[in-house]
Formats: structure tokens, C-alpha cells, sequence
């Protein structure tokens, strides 16, 4: 029996596997599937102990992994590696007899000749024994390979046998004869783990398939219960039809095949009636990939959120005049709305009506018991009213046609002074307004050495507001991540994903009210209650809100964690602040709190007691 238990494992504080769990007994045959990188070599590696898990372990045959020798490991299971170099001219017969040497040296000269022989007539590689490794093809080199390890354990009646692509590189017969043989050979009580692409072979040859994703096992099972075509859509993005063929009652994938506009991939070959084709790789886009978020369209298209709408114009999408805060003094008038708003890595929804309207220099404030919004209007340039697949919405975005807000109509809104808003703002030029090129904001860090650092701490420590923090950046020159890097003692600390999630989970069970903020270039929306419930949908992490108001993140795409302490008139105020790779922010959680009241006690102790 083979057990790993709960075994995570972290590079540069990113899980390439978390909390894995399974089970494999003699006899099973399991396929480990799951797109490129959701982390099926790096379990390979944990279960050969090339790599260590960080946490949880592995107990093979009642014993820890890492309680046998080598030598004894050797003997017991053996592992085709998916990349296997040989840069030296060995001969196809030295290198599977290499197999017999990683082994305890219990064996005979006769066994050994014999495995050799049999083994490279079994993966047909018997009339290249004296042929260099190095002129072989592809193929070939995989199926000595795979030679190699099976002598490894070919006096063995049991053990453990880890293939990592196997037939990655095979032809159609060898493909189905190595996977015969791994099957084969389970039958006999070996236990065997294959991780493979190609499901059909999966589906044809394994007992088992686990199938992994963001380095997570989703699921576990019968082929014919993991191979749905909602499971694949889910592990690969790629719809497919599932059957089952009467006649060996095996499960038949066959994927959807692609339809791509070459200007996919290179936009000078975009069509010069580009309008058109964009609006027809819109619709099969969408068709294709009903659940892609429409930044993640107008990223794999090529161009802006605000572009896909416009081939719209002229039919369910009508361009309003720019006068953001007139069309903004309107909104309450609209009754219940839900606002929406997105940055790459989570979104937030919440209904309400958008009341105690501000505005000073820089920002307009919604400042209602539902909606409470920052708005940076000068980052407004473009406003869409637009009618998709039966949902009204009022959509706002930047002058590259980035989306940074969305307000909804809902059942509670007064659909007669929605229409009368349209009328009034629609702009008599319906054509598609020009945006300004895309530039990828780099965010260069100045040296930690150009710092004024005491400078800096004095600042951080006589705050007497938490957005003084944003000035603080400004004067100092500072990215966001790289003041938390500098920030005084005991003011900012990396803490992990995991330890954010339990203090939230326990806001939730112990409802304590919390603020989430989502944010953009162009808006921050706050929803601020308690929470009903926190639930993991894969890589998102959903708090769904007392109020019905939800929020979601991409756990995947969280960085770095920082528990962040900001001096203020009203006391210290704590701050959970999520970052992604690029150190942009993709969500902050405070305790609720308001101006002239001193944080909750509550939110404190929670922190107190699940960071660490
Ligand atoms: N040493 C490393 N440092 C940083 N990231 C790593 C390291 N090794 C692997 N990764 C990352 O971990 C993720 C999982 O890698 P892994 O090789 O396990 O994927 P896989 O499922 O085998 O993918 P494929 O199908 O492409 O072979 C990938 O995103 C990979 O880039």
C-alpha cells in the first residue's frame, strides 16, 4: 500500500502541490492527469523522494518514505523520469543493464543477461542493443528507457512503479504496448502511477485517474466518474464529447476541435474588415468558453475589454457621452443596482442603492450602507450602456478600454429611469471611440539604498489616517510591496495564504464584521458586513456576504500575504493586504470600522491568534 497523506510542497512560497491526498493498492493502476504545470511531476518527484514534501508524508508498505535506504528504496520501486538525458555514448544494452545496478546486487549474471533480453524485446528495442544512445530518435531513447527501469524490478512480484509520460514520445503501438505492460504487470500486484496526456490511453489502460489542478487533487475516481466533459472543460479549458462504447464499455473522449483566427497569435494577419471578425471571434470565443471572465477574452483576442463590446454598437451596446459625473449622479435614481467591480485576480459584487454621493478633487465617493465606493473619475473615459444575453448594465472603462466598473440592473431597479438615463446621455456618434495603446505599467522599483528609510518610518509611524498611505508612497518614491518590504518593525509581515484564510474562515464562524476591498486603476468598491460562508471552487476563494454581496479570489494568483499595521488618529489599524506576482493588489480585508471609532477588538484577536 502506498499512502501519501496531506503532502503540500512550496517554491519561493508558491504551492506546486497542496494538501494532496490519496491512496494506491496493490494491483491499481492510477493515471495522474492534469494540465502542463498543475503539478503532476512534482508529485512524481515527492513519490520517487526525488523532493521532500513540506508538509504531510508518504508511507510506503507501513514504512516512511524516508525511512528506507537507497539501496532498499531501489529495490522496491523504480521511476521513468520524464525528461532522461544521456550525454555520454552509452550503448541501448549498457544503459538498460544500468537498471540492474541501481538495485541491492542480490542478483545473478544469468538474470541479469536474461532481464535485458527480455525486457528490450518487450519495448522492441532488441536490434539497437549495440547502437549508441545517442544516434537513436525520440522514441526510441523513451523506449530504452523504459527498458532500463522495468529490469530495474523485473525479480520483483510486487512494487512500485512511477512512469512520468511514458509514451510521450512513442508511436501508436509502442504507446499501447508500454501501457499494456505497466497494466499487466499491476495485475500481477505491482503498483502502478503513469502520468499521462493523452485521457484516452488513460481511460483504456488505468484502474484509477486522479486528476490534478493549480497543484491540487479535484478528483479521484473511476475513469468513467473523473472523465465527464464538464470535468475535462474544468482541468483543460477544452470541451469535448464523452461516450461510452458499447461494445468494450471503455470511456471515448474525443475534444471539441479549435476554430483560431491566425491573428490570434500574430495581428498583422488580422482582418482589414477587422471590426467584423473581431465580433465573430467574439461570439465563438464566448461560445467556446462560456465561463472566461471578458478580460481573460479580450486577453487571449488580443485586444481591450472595451473593444469587445464595441462590436456591439449599433445593436446591443449603445455609447453614452463621457460625462461621468453627471451619468454617477444618476445612479441613485436607478433604485437596486448590483456594482461590480474586477481587477485580474478577484471581483466583487454587491446590490444596493448607490447613495451619499461625494465629490472632491480627486475622488467621487458612494458612501451608502450597501455600495461604498472610491471612484478616480479622471481614470473614466468611456461609458457603454449594454444589453448581454438578458442583463442591463451601465459599463465604465479607462482610455485603454480596461473595464473598471459595471452597475446592473436588477429586479428592485426603475427601469423607467434607466431608459430615460439612455436617452439623455446617448451620444449622437455611435461609432467606436479611439483608445489609447495599452502600456504595461512596469513599476520599477528604486533601490532600497535611494531610500530615505528613517525618513520613511517616522512618516509610516505619525500617520493619522489609513490613506495617507497612498501620499506615503508618492514622497517616497515607493512601490507598495517594497514599502511593506521596509516598513517599520512589527508594522508589516509576510504571513501565509493559509493562515490568511483561517482568520478569515474565523471571521466568518465567529461573525465578526470585516471590510473587503476590491480594486483598479480607476476604482476601489469596499463591501463591508459579515460573512455567511467561505468556500474553496478550486484556485477561488468565494466569501459569499450576509448581505448577498460576494466576492472572489484567485488563490493561484495570490504572491505574497501581508498583515499590515497603519498608525491612525483612532489607534493602530490592522489590514490583511493579498498581492500578486507583479506586486499590483488584488485585495485588502480590514476589520469594520469607521472614522472616529477604534478598530474592533475582535478583528484584532483574530488576527492575534491566526497569524503566526
Ligand atoms: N523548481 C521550481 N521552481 C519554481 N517553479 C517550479 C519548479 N518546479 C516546478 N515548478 C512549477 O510548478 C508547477 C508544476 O510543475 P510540474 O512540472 O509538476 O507540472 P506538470 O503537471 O508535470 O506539467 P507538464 O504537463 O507541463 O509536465 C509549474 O507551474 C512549474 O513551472
Amino acid at each position: 500500500m502506498l499512502r501519501v497523506e496531506s503532502i503540500s510542497y512550496k517554491v519561493d512560497n508558491r504551492h506546486l502541490l497542496k494538501d494532496v491526498t490519496f491512496s494506491i493498492r496493490k494491483g491499481e493502476m492510477v493515471a495522474i492527469l492534469g494540465a502542463n504545470g498543475a503539478g503532476k511531476s512534482t508529485l512524481m518527484k515527492m513519490l520517487c523522494r526525488e523532493k521532500q514534501p513540506c508538509e504531510g508524508r508518504i508511507v510506503y508498505d507501513a514504512k516512511s518514505l524516508n525511512e528506507y535506504s537507497a539501496k532498499e528504496l531501489a529495490g522496491k520501486r523504480a521511476t521513468l523520469y520524464q525528461h532522461n538525458t544521456v550525454s555520454l555514448a552509452f550503448t541501448v544494452q549498457e544503459i538498460v543493464l544500468m537498471g540492474r545496478y541501481a538495485k541491492e546486487k542480490d542478483t545473478t549474471e544469468a538474470a541479469d543477461q536474461l532481464a535485458l533480453k527480455e525486457t528490450m524485446e518487450i519495448c522492441g528495442i532488441s536490434h539497437l542493443a549495440e547502437r549508441s544512445m545517442l544516434t537513436l530518435s525520440g522514441g526510441e531513447q523513451q523506449r530504452v528507457h523504459l527498458a532500463r527501469v522495468l529490469s530495474q524490478l523485473w525479480d520483483n512480484k510486487e512494487g512500485l512503479l512511477l512512469l512520468d509520460e511514458p509514451v510521450s514520445s512513442m508511436d501508436m503501438l509502442y504507446q499501447h504496448q508500454t501501457l499494456a505492460i505497466a497494466n499487466a504487470l499491476s495485475k500481477k500486484g505491482f503498483m502502478v502511477v503513469c502520468v499521462l496526456h493523452e485521457i484516452n490511453l488513460a481511460a483504456q489502460y488505468a484502474d484509477r485517474v486522479i486528476m490534478l489542478k493549480g497543484g491540487r487533487k479535484w478528483w479521484d475516481g473511476a475513469p468513467e466518474e473523473v472523465l465527464t466533459s464538464r470535468n475535462i472543460f474544468t482541468a483543460f479549458g477544452v470541451h469535448s464529447q464523452v461516450q461510452t462504447d458499447p461494445r468494450t464499455l471503455l470511456t471515448q473522449i474525443t475534444p471539441n476541435g479549435f476554430k483560431l483566427d491566425a491573428s490570434v497569435f500574430n495581428s498583422n494577419l488580422a482582418d482589414s474588415n477587422s471590426k467584423r471578425s473581431l465580433k465573430a471571434r467574439f461570439i465563438s470565443h464566448r461560445d467556446q468558453y462560456p465561463g472566461n471572465p471578458l478580460w481573460r477574452t479580450a486577453q487571449i483576442l488580443g485586444v481591450s475589454q472595451a473593444e469587445l463590446m464595441f462590436t456591439g454598437l449599433g445593436e446591443n451596446v449603445i455609447l453614452l457621452r463621457p460625462e461621468m459625473q453627471a451619468i454617477l449622479q444618476r445612479i441613485e435614481g436607478l433604485g437596486l443596482v448590483n456594482a461590480v467591480t474586477c481587477n485580474e485576480h478577484c471581483e466583487t459584487e454587491r446590490v444596493g442603492v448607490y447613495r451619499n454621493l461625494t465629490i472632491d478633487e480627486y475622488t467621487t465617493l458612494f458612501l451608502g450602507e450597501d455600495i461604498d465606493l472610491r471612484i478616480f473619475t479622471d481614470r473614466w473615459k468611456t461609458v457603454l450602456a449594454v444589453e448581454d444575453r438578458g442583463k442591463e448594465s451601465l459599463q465604465f472603462f479607462d482610455g485603454c478600454g480596461k473595464a473598471l466598473h459595471q452597475i446592473y440592473i436588477t429586479g428592485g431597479s426603475y427601469r423607467q429611469a434607466y431608459a430615460e438615463l439612455i436617452e439623455e446621455f446617448k451620444h449622437q456618434d455611435q461609432s467606436a471611440p479611439l483608445l489609447e495603446k495599452i502600456v504595461q505599467e512596469q513599476k520599477q522599483e528604486k533601490r532600497d539604498a535611494e531610500i530615505d528609510i528613517r525618513d520613511f518610518h517616522q512618516a509610516w509611524n505619525n500617520m493619522l489616517d489609513t490613506h495617507e498611505f497612498y501620499g506615503l508612497l508618492k514622497r517616497f518614491g515607493l512601490t507598495r510591496t517594497q514599502a511593506l518590504r521596509l516598513a517599520p518593525p512589527r508594522r508589516a509581515v509576510q504571513v501565509s495564504l493559509e493562515s490568511f484564510r483561517r482568520a478569515i474562515l474565523n471571521c466568518s464562524v465567529t461573525e465578526i464584521p470585516i471590510m473587503m476591498f476590491t480594486s483598479n486603476e480607476g476604482c476601489v468598491q469596499i463591501n463591508t458586513g459579515k460573512l455567511d460562508n467561505v468556500s474553496i471552487n478550486g484556485a477561488w476563494l468565494k466569501f459569499s456576504e450576509r448581505s448577498g454581496g460576494e466576492t472572489r479570489l484567485n488563490e493561484d494568483a495570490v504572491h505574497s500575504v501581508w498583515h499590515v499595521v497603519k498608525p491612525t488618529a483612532d489607534g493602530d489599524v490592522n489590514s490583511l493586504e493579498l498581492y500578486g506576482a507583479d506586486g499590483s493588489m488584488i485585495a485588502q480585508f480590514f476589520g469594520e470600522r469607521k472614522p472616529g471609532i477604534a478598530e474592533l477588538q475582535s478583528w484584532k484577536k483574530v488576527l492575534a491568534d491566526n497569524l503566526g
